[in-house]
């Protein structure tokens, strides 16, 4: 018979790390029955179960030696070493045991260290699939493989034998492991119970006691921060790396949201075909009707019919994931819809299991599985809190198809069910990149690669505060695109729990539940920084004393007008809580919801100038505003100054969203917000508006945009020299207000100019306040100030869909069509449906 090729592979590859033949033999047959002669689970990563399984052998050969040597040396120490020398072979054992007592840890750690690329230990893998049937060894083939070429011998290991102590020895520190026990088909069998029966939170679940092919594992082939060894005497629970979020979001929900059946299984079908599937950690062979419990059949990725996976991050958070592919199922196959495939397991588990509680449900039994992970996690955790979870189901969501799980108030996650998916999906501070893989990616670049103190420092400072900024609602459903990504895809991943990466006060999170796109790219910063030509002087020594108010004390608006108030009109724009002066505000928004009142004209406007083209066409009017003045460093205040409102930085909590009116992004609040209250400013790019003519110019021919804002409001103090026509853009370099929509007349912020280390009025801050109430969940909004008209106009122009009913842009439209129904007796049909939409 001819040898078979796959024991002569694992020959080779057994003598390619030094190991003798005769061992291979004996492992291999053992390997062979144990798996029911599954190759792929002795194959995988490079047979590491049988260089295990080797050592394992090993392993349990050194005690009897030891034994035996130490009989011996009670008889007769010296004749002891004669007496192994008499027999060749015994000598050799006893020379490969003493051999590994010292150095079968070393062989280890260098094999792991060179396959830290490789997937993970196929321990999960295998222990979510393993065998259930017993299989013949294959002797024959071993025998004739075994007698076959010899593996080619390490260099430096004369007798075919690892000699370890030519391989340096790695420090000790390196390994995560503890190393003293390989990794073994022992361990195979071992699981984590996953039913509703709880563990305690006080007792970690340190004895998994599912049978093989009876438990669920999460999906462990997506990289870790520390790859590791998992002891064989050590519980399955030491596998989940709960130090780090696992990022394992196979999100099938692109396939099971909204495309129909059809589109979704070719997708489905490529996608688990594809090199890229890689979580396949339940596999059955009867899937049609939900995970079988039986007869798991483990099987490589295209084989693969059904999938579940399970996630969790260090806040305890748990997603569970289930996918079904047609692979096997035939073109006809069709994905049941949820509550068909909720339907058809509640019947099959009341039908199976004798005794079923009669409100047995695949929802509670879904979330029961979600509270395991969960008390897994908090068994860990001291914090009464957080381990005492409380799940609503009752809880809607917006999204439809789905089912919320509340955990608590303050940190709570999603559970998403939608057509055989299921997502518990939390907020992840500690992401730094989106949890999800991304077709044509290979994993490893989407997970952070942080170390421990790394890791420790943000759990202790960090989460907190990003926790406590962050409401329920910004917990939803993030769907990933699944498409391919450029570079340019990858570098624009902005943080789902914090655009703003840390920059701010406040973690600023974004989410997408209306498309699968991604916040645009852009650089975040929260103070303006000047591209090139634009003169902004910010030196102490222009700051005079009657630009500050060096002798103040604390905080100034308590106490009469200080020096910094009298530049704002002689008095403080702002009260003793922090808000603006109603007065004041409203003055500011009357001149921007009546700009006509409000316009001036330059003589030699820069706008006009810097178009560069010829003539000189009359300015087209700027607003006067009125200016805060706020007390800065050179003050004799302190911080906490109540003339310092722009200064303390963003104190709301903000959420970008990706809005449904087709506006694209937008930026709304989480709480309720008063009036006069300071969100945010606009950060940008300081150019001069030469510069960003010519910016707009080119960006225009390349199909982008500017996001301009012009500080004009005291071009009307005289010659306006072109490096003092400042404007912000906020394009590539910007804050969290790149994000505000226009509304046309009413929005809720009105932007006001501040001063606070330039006197000169040229450079000043941009900052929006709350023109009135907001309530949580409001977009907020301010009027750009566009002349839909105006094609010259530096902010592009697009057709407005604020909503508002003083929206200019559908009145121009709406005058338009009049006159053209008039002109050529053509009718149109009008609807007024938040604002005014042609049909
Ligand atoms: C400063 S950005 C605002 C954020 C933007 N929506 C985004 O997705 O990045 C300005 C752009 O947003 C869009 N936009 C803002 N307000 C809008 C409105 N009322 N109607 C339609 N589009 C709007 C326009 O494309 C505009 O050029």
């Amino acid at each position: 018979m001819a040898p078979n090729k796959r024991v002569g592979a694992a020959y080779r590859a057994m003598g390619s790390l030094g190991i003798d033949e005769s061992k291979v033999k004996s492992a291999l047959k053992k390997l062979l029955k144990v798996f029911d002669k599954n190759w792929e689970l002795i194959e995988a990563e490079n047979y590491r179960v049988l260089a295990d399984a080797i050592f394992e052998d090993d392993d349990n050969m050194v005690p009897e030696m030891k034994k035996k040597t130490r009989t011996e040396d009670i008889h007769d120490t010296h004749d002891s070493l004669p007496s192994f020398s008499n027999n060749q072979e015994d000598e050799t054992e006893c020379e490969e045991a003493q051999m590994h007592i010292e150095s079968v840890q070393p062989l280890k750690r260098l094999r792991l260290r060179g396959q830290e690329s490789q997937p993970l230990h196929p321990l999960t893998n295998c222990a979510t699939s393993p065998p259930s049937k017993r299989a013949k060894l294959e002797d024959n083939a071993l025998h004739e493989a075994s007698s076959g070429k010899k593996p080619q011998d390490k260099p430096g290991s004369s007798d075919g034998n690892p000699r370890i102590e030519a391989q340096p020895l790695p420090p000790q520190d390196d390994i995560v492991d503890k190393g003293k026990q390989p990794a073994s088909t022992q361990v195979l069998q071992r699981g984590r119970k996953l039913t509703s029966e709880r563990a305690s939170p006080s007792i970690p679940s340190k004895e998994p006691t599912v049978e093989a092919g009876k438990f669920l594992l999460p999906n462990n082939t997506m990289p870790r921060p520390h790859t590791m060894i998992i002891p064989k005497d050590e519980p399955i629970d030491e596998v989940l790396d709960y130090e780090m979020p696992i990022a394992v979001e196979r999100l099938f929900n692109d396939f099971f949201l909204s495309e129909p059946s059809s589109v979704r299984d070719s997708s489905l079908k490529n996608d688990i075909a594809g090199k890229h599937v890689s979580h396949v950690t339940v596999t059955s062979s009867e899937c049609r009707d939900g995970v079988r419990d039986e007869d798991v059949i483990p099987t490589s990725n295209e084989e693969a019919t059904c999938n579940i996976e399970l996630a969790s991050s260090t806040l305890g958070d748990v997603k569970l994931s289930l996918s079904c592919s047609s692979a096997l199922q035939g073109s006809d196959f069709r994905m049941p819809s949820r509550d068909q495939l909720i339907k058809m397991m509640e019947d099959k588990c009341l039908r199976s299991y004798k005794i079923a509680d009669p409100n047995f449900s695949v929802k509670k039994l879904l979330r029961d599985i979600c509270d395991c992970m969960l008390e897994f996690r908090n068994t860990s955790n001291d914090d009464p809190e957080e381990s005492s979870m409380n799940v609503d189901a009752s809880k809607n969501s917006q999204a439809p198809s789905t089912l919320s799980v509340v955990r608590n108030k303050d940190l709570d996650m999603f559970c998403h069910i939608s057509n055989g998916s299921i997502n518990v999906k939390p907020y992840d501070p500690q992401s730094f990149l989106p949890l999800a893989p991304l077709n044509g990616l290979n994993d490893a670049v989407l997970v952070s690669e942080m170390d421990q103190t790394t890791n420790d420092f943000l759990q202790n400072n960090v989460r907190t505060e990003l926790e406590d900024s962050m409401s329920p609602n910004s917990h939803s459903l993030v769907v990933f695109p699944q498409n391919e990504l450029t570079a340019d895809d990858i570098r624009s991943f902005h943080d789902v729990s914090d655009l703003t990466k840390g920059e701010e006060n406040v973690g600023i999170p974004w989410v997408n539940e209306t498309t699968n796109d991604f916040p645009p790219s852009f650089n975040y910063i929260t103070q303006n920084l000047v591209f090139r030509d634009a003169f902004v002087n910010i030196s102490l020594s222009r700051v005079g004393i009657e630009d500050c108010c060096s002798t103040c004390m604390g905080n100034c608006v308590l106490s009469i007008p200080c020096a910094c108030a009298n530049k704002t009109g002689g008095e403080f724009a702002y009260g003793p809580l922090g808000l603006l002066k109603e007065r004041f505000l409203e003055e500011c928004i009357a001149i921007s919801r009546n700009p006509q009142r409000h316009f001036f004209f330059c003589k030699n406007c820069p706008l006009e100038r810097c178009k560069n083209d010829g003539g000189l066409d009359p300015c087209k009017g700027h607003l006067k505003r009125k200016f805060i003045k706020e007390c800065w460093c050179k003050c004799g205040c302190g911080k906490q100054c109540g003339n310092r409102a722009i200064q303390r930085g963003i104190t709301s909590k903000l959420q970008v969203f990706f809005t449904s009116e087709g506006k694209g992004w937008g930026l709304r609040t989480l709480e309720d917000l008063p009036k006069g209250a300071f969100v945010c400013e606009f950060v940008g790019e300081i150019l001069s508006v030469k510069e960003l003519h010519e910016r707009s110019m080119k960006c225009t021919e390349k199909g982008k945009y500017t996001y301009p804002v012009l500080l004009d409001a005291n071009w009307d103090s005289g010659y306006v020299k072109d490096e003092e026509a400042l404007c912000l853009d906020a394009a590539s370099f910007g804050n969290i207000a790149r994000f505000i929509n226009h509304r046309c007349f009413d929005a809720n912020l009105v932007e006001i100019p501040v001063e606070v280390e330039d006197p000169g009025h040229y450079y000043y801050h941009f900052a929006f306040f709350t023109a009135r109430k907001i309530a949580a969940q409001e977009e907020l909004t301010w009027d750009y100030g566009i002349d839909f008209d105006d094609n010259d106009h530096p902010v592009k122009l697009f057709q407005c869909r604020c909503g508002s009913k003083f929206c200019r842009h559908m009145k121009s439209i709406l005058y338009g069509l009049i006159v053209f129904e008039h002109n050529r007796k053509l009718r149109f049909f009008l609807r007024f449906d938040r604002g005014l939409r042609i049909i």
